[in-house]
């Protein structure tokens, strides 16, 4: 039998995407339309506030294509945290103009596979707690899909010896690398929690970026013969104060 990985789990994560019903927004009164903005306005200025006291992290991303037109990520540190959020924002006004488009529950995760140093519990480490606790980057571009590790015939992840998933994950982890500074990578572990194994967050300055990494790694082994993919969603950050023009119509 093939051991697990021990991993070190985080905050946990929503990825919340909706689409706007444009019909019914262009069919409210102005007035109701800028009731609405304003409160989801000061949503995300009492989602900066945890932010700011590092009790948690959102990002909101409009999307391109039409699986969706917003995304939003929240980071929390309970599963009850994350729930209270969605409520208080399905309670919105904004929110009665938006429909379902997917969602996605997991949570920050680090394994264990890299060699520990002696006596080093790798999770009391302050680099390992701002990588399980991360304020989200603001960054341009973000691109959202979930993934599994494949269990078909010859290839089976999970009947791999430890050695050899930690070998394949080091060459992976090099292929990162290369893209330091212009890619940022959330991975959340969702076994249990949703219909894939992973999801994979990434961020960019530039939107290319994210299309070159994805494609490179798709030579490294571990995701030549064992990544199975979901949907992808990509899109462009939304401040808070683009919010407004953004919903003009
Ligand atoms: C942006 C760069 C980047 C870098 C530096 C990086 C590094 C690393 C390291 C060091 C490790 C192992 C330890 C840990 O930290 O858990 C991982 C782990 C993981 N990765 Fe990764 N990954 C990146 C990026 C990156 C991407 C773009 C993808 C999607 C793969 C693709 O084909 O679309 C991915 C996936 C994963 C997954 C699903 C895991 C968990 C595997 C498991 O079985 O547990 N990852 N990853």
């Amino acid at each position: 039998m093939a051991e697990a990985v021990e991993t070190m789990d985080g905050w946990y994560c929503l990825h919340d995407l909706r689409s706007i019903d444009w019909t019914s927004w262009k069919m409210a009164s102005s007035d109701e339309r800028e009731a609405a903005i304003h409160e989801f306005e000061q949503l995300l200025s009492k989602w900066e506030a945890i932010e700011e006291a590092k009790d948690g992290s959102h990002a909101v991303y409009t999307v391109v294509g039409q699986k969706a037109d917003i995304m939003m990520m929240f980071l929390r540190p309970t599963m009850v945290e994350l729930n209270e959020l969605e409520t208080e924002f399905n309670k919105t006004k904004f929110a009665e103009y938006l429909k379902p488009a997917y969602s996605y529950v997991s949570v920050v995760e680090l394994s264990k596979y890299a060699p520990q140093k002696e006596g080093v519990d790798p999770e009391s480490l302050p680099e390992t707690q701002a990588r399980l606790k991360p304020i989200l980057p603001k960054w341009e571009h973000m691109c959202f899909y979930p993934m599994d590790k494949r269990r078909q015939g010859e290839n089976n992840w999970y009947t791999l010896e430890f050695s050899e998933r930690g070998k394949m994950l080091y060459e992976h982890s090099k292929t990162g690398r290369k893209y330091a500074g212009r890619v940022k990578q959330i991975i959340t572990g969702s076994f249990g929690f949703d219909d894939w194994e992973w999801g994979v967050t990434l961020f960019a300055h530039d939107v290319l970026q994210l299309k070159r990494i994805v494609y490179e790694m798709r030579f490294d082994e571990v995701s030549a013969k064992y990544g199975e993919f979901g949907e992808f969603f990509v899109g462009n950050h939304l401040p808070k104060e683009n919010v407004a023009a953004y919903l003009h119509v």
